[in-house]
């Protein structure tokens, strides 16, 4: 389990994150969605332990980050958004030698290296140099050296990012396994659709604070609401707000009106205008998981409702 307990991170005078809580369990997959900036990254870094908190404490399996961190890093793998191994030497050589920081002997290593290049898809680049490996590459050798020690929990960082079809069908069914092993995932994102076949709830993060946390069962039922959106030529009045609650519940803002239901737009449509009303513009809208996004974060998109 990952038990992120109020973090703050402070670079002089600027807060990256600012009190940041919530749980991994086990057995479960979280996504964890921000825009770029959001501080998913410096949340993720602490949890991994290459990062000081400047306040707050990170739980790996009851193992502090803080004060216990050999025993919590061995306990949580970590794959950074954009892995930086520009060592001139061979990968199956530099997995030894981190196998080495784990008290694993150079042939266990070799032999445990091999199996792992193979479980995740870098079989027949042994051999090549670090530095001349693709991003989508260094991210399957970091995730290798995470399985060195067997961990439960994982942190992936914006890990779908510049992966091809491949590699990014090769980390979903990774998550997907190791949830079925009862491990904790953290699935970091900047795309909420991209984690939404994938996790079982999702914490939002913006400007450095969780601004909230949904399980997908609460995400898709809010992604079923339709409606009609009605922009007359003049502000809305009593008459129109009559006519259009025939139909479902309405929201008004100035010379716009939603009707919050799947309606008939030419009914609607004729009625106003029997009653000699001017429509500007008339359309179905719906509510889907990146007008959500937005609308958590406090930003409004131009399909947003009010
Ligand atoms: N070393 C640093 N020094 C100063 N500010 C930093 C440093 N690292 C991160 N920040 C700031 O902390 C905030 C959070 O950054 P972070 O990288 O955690 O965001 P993110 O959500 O991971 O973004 P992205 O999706 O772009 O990777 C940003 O305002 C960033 O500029």
């Amino acid at each position: 389990m990952i038990d992120i307990q109020s973090i703050t991170k402070n670079y002089g005078s600027n807060i990256a994150i600012k009190d940041v809580s919530f749980k991994v369990n086990n057995g479960e997959i979280v996504g964890f969605v921000g825009l770029n900036g959001a501080g998913k990254s410096t949340t993720i870094n602490i949890s991994a332990g290459v990062l000081n908190p400047t306040s707050g404490d990170v739980l790996i399996d009851g193992y502090s980050i803080t004060k216990d961190k050999k025993k919590a890093s061995m306990n949580v793998g970590w794959v950074p958004e954009l892995p930086i191994f520009e060592q001139d030497v061979k990968a199956l050589d530099y997995f030894v030698y981190i196998a080495g920081f784990y008290g694993i002997s150079k042939s266990e290593a070799i032999k445990r290296g091999k199996e792992l290049f193979e479980e995740v898809g870098l079989k027949g680049v042994e051999d090549r140099k670090l530095n001349q490996y693709s991003q989508g590459m260094k991210k399957r050798f970091a995730l290798a050296t995470s399985l060195i020690s067997e961990p439960k929990n994982f942190l992936f960082d914006e890990v779908l990012n510049g992966l091809d079809p491949e590699g990014i069908s090769f980390f979903r069914n990774l998550a997907l396994k190791f949830k079925s092993q009862g491990k904790a995932i953290l699935f970091s994102s900047h795309i909420l659709t991209e984690v939404e076949s994938l996790v079982d709830k999702v914490v939002f993060i913006n400007k450095g604070r969780i601004v909230k946390e949904m399980t997908m069962n609460e995400i898709r039922n809010y992604e079923i609401g339709t409606g009609l959106r009605i922009i007359l030529e003049k502000n809305v009045d009593e008459k129109v707000k009559e006519i259009c609650s025939k139909f479902g519940n309405i929201s008004v803002q100035g010379n716009i009106v939603i009707i919050h239901s799947d309606v008939d737009m030419l009914e609607v449509l004729q009625e106003l205008y029997n009653a000699g009303y001017k429509v500007s513009d008339i359309g179905k809208i719906h509510t889907n998981l990146e007008e959500l996004f937005f609308k958590i974060i406090g930003m409004n998109n131009q399909q947003a409702l009010i």
